[in-house]
């Protein structure tokens, strides 16, 4: 068992001398309370003597003062223990964190969010109730059953030796019962996480679920989920119900066995009546210890079931890293992008359900031989038909994947030279889908920017003409956006996204078909301000509008992961292909749309 709570090792490390102090107050607290029947065997023992006013007085007081110093020092071991146990939780929390922010977007397809979430809450919390009540009872169990055994045996090594004959069945019982436990929890912890996953996919596509009219499959499919994760917890309260009475009635049978043999011995003069009654006092003061350790194994069993669970989480290495940074953080990027001979397929995605050659196949290539080389300063667009590789090709760029080594460079040298945080603080990305947090449309543009000042914030907005609009909202720029607050269209959450990726003040930025939902008319003008402030700096823009690309030094078209072909607009016009035939296409809607 304790190799599965390897992982929590560094964290127990950290806190060794709190730990030393909840031991302190624990060795504290199960002194006194060992001491206590003691008490009560020495005031019987004299009361017999003689009863007087003043003893039972005095005994009464001894009795108080030590109850009361008992409840002190397990007060303070409660406190220290369980405090570590919350400090511990938070530390862990922190580092889940902090590896799944540095996780690359391919992870997130790979683990449902559902799942990650109840790791994150559920399992944490399995943990702490381990490193909290599981540790402080287990330590008292133990320190109070040494204790009490030694005083046992000294009062009766016989007595001792039969009423304690029945426990081993207890730790048989506990034994043969842990891995079972163990094995039942886990399970419900997965269909926990199915469930969370469940929640979390069909709030997130609430919209989705109530255009195709599903509510009533979801509420089924999840009743049925549900259902499910009742059965399983059911199937783990059997095994608990079944082991805790077992162990009341193992204790029971001790306590039959003392009060039958011990009730012998004090008619044979062999102990005293205060023996007697001390004996019994610790049987009785170990039943609690006893049936905690029931509670402490199942908390045990959950604990390390959820170690590792988010032990998996926590040692996930991140496939994108800093490992082969060579240049210093604080390089200024020129804004150079070259290609050169570029194949790119994506990681393959483990299919925990496929089998056979599918699941470990070659990856199938997205790219093919890209060579393109977009100097400093000047901007590229990207057509193509969709599915042609676009946004693949260009989110290589910021490292969200990574191109093979020596095929991609950012100003001559290899973009996994640079660390990431340089490389992407030097690129303003608005990807094909745009998310917005739950919070201001303020806080929304300024993501990334924290220090952005309200003049850089409208400054931002306004090229990306959206600041009028904002200013409209009864809050302007404080309008909460989504769960919390307005619902803004598709053309100004892109608007709002440009907006974002300018506050950055960027060398690189890239549009990935970021203008698809705004009217020609802003497109125009806001590619207009785009080009103003872009001067000298790089930008890529996708799009299938020939009104959006046009105007971009080269334009590469690409079909089927290849570029097809690559020019000015005019060169690719006297081409006579791809481009050429998109373009007399478009010409023709617009004709079509001023005549009717
Ligand atoms: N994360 C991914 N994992 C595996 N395959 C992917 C992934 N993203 C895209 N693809 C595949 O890569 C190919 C190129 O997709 P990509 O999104 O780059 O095309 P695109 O030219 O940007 O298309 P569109 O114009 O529709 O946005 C497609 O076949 C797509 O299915």
């Amino acid at each position: 068992m304790f190799s599965r709570l390897k992982p929590l090792y560094p964290y127990l490390h950290r806190y060794r001398r709190s730990f030393l102090w909840g031991g302190l107050a624990a060795v504290l607290t199960n002194v006194i309370w060992i001491f206590f029947p003691q008490i009560i065997r020495i005031a019987i023992d004299d009361l017999n003597h003689g009863v007087t006013r003043q003893k039972i007085l005095y005994y009464a007081g001894l009795i108080v003062a030590v109850s009361a110093a008992k409840g002190v020092f397990l007060f303070l071991t409660r406190w220290i223990i369980i405090g570590i146990s919350r400090e511990i939780e938070f530390d862990m929390r922190n580092d889940l964190f902090k590896r799944l922010e540095q996780q690359p977007p391919e992870y997130y397809q790979q683990h449902r969010t559902g799942d990650i979430m109840a790791r994150m809450t559920n399992d944490l919390n399995a943990v702490r109730m381990l490193l909290g009540p599981a540790i402080m009872y287990s330590a008292n169990t133990i320190l109070f059953s040494v204790g009490a055994l030694y005083f046992l045996l000294r009062i009766s090594p016989f007595l001792t030796l039969v009423a304690l004959a029945p426990l081993p069945l207890a730790s048989i019982l506990v034994q043969a019962m842990g891995g079972r436990i163990h094995q039942r929890f886990e399970r419900i912890q997965a269909m926990f996480s199915d469930i969370s996953a469940q929640a979390q996919e069909n709030f997130s596509g609430a919209r989705l679920v109530r255009a195709f009219a599903q509510e009533e499959a979801q509420i089924e499919a999840f009743e049925k989920s549900n259902r499910e994760y009742i059965r399983r917890g059911l199937h783990l309260v059997q095994l608990m119900g079944m082991l805790w009475p077992t162990l009341e009635f193992i204790l029971g049978l001790a306590m039959a066995i003392t009060l039958l043999v011990g009730g012998h011995q004090v008619l044979t003069h062999r102990i005293s009546v205060g023996d007697f009654v001390a004996f019994n006092t610790y049987m009785l003061l170990l039943t609690w210890p006893v049936i905690a350790l029931g509670w402490v194994v199942n908390l045990f069993e959950r604990g390390t079931a959820s170690v590792t669970r988010i032990n998996e989480l926590l040692t996930d290495k991140p496939a994108i890293d800093d490992r082969d940074a060579t240049v210093s953080p604080d390089t200024a990027l020129r804004g150079e992008i070259e290609f050169r001979d570029l194949h790119f397929s994506y990681p393959v995605v483990a299919d925990p359900t496929a089998s056979g050659p599918a699941a470990s196949g070659d990856p199938a290539e997205v790219l093919h031989g890209i060579s393109l080389r977009i100097p400093a300063g000047t901007s590229l667009a990207l057509v193509g038909p969709t599915g042609a590789g676009k946004s693949s090709l260009v989110s290589l760029i910021p490292r969200l994947y990574d191109a093979p080594p020596g095929s991609l460079l950012i100003d001559g040298r290899p973009v996994r030279d640079y660390p990431l945080a340089t490389l992407r603080s030097n690129i303003g990305f608005v990807p094909q889908e745009t998310f917005l947090f739950s919070e201001s449309i303020r806080g929304n543009i300024a993501f990334g920017v924290p220090h952005a000042t309200d003049e850089e914030i409208f400054a931002a907005a306004e090229a990306a003409h959206i600041r009028r609009e904002i200013e409209e909202f009864p809050k302007g720029f404080d309008t909460m956006v989504g769960e919390r607050g307005v619902t803004l269209s598709g053309g100004q959450k892109q608007r709002s996204a440009i907006a974002r990726a300018i506050l950055r003040d960027p060398r690189i930025l890239i549009l990935d078909d970021s203008l698809a939902s705004v009217d020609t008319y802003t497109e125009e003008r806001i590619l207009e301000e785009l080009r103003r402030i872009m001067q000298g700096r790089t930008t890529i823009l996708i799009s299938h509008r020939i009104s959006t690309v046009r105007a971009a030094d080269q334009i590469a078209v690409l079909v089927h992961g290849r570029i097809a072909e690559l020019g000015a607009h005019d060169e690719l016009l006297a081409l006579n292909g791809y481009y050429a035939s998109l373009y007399q296409k478009q010409l023709l809607e617009e004709e079509l749309a001023v005549a009717t």
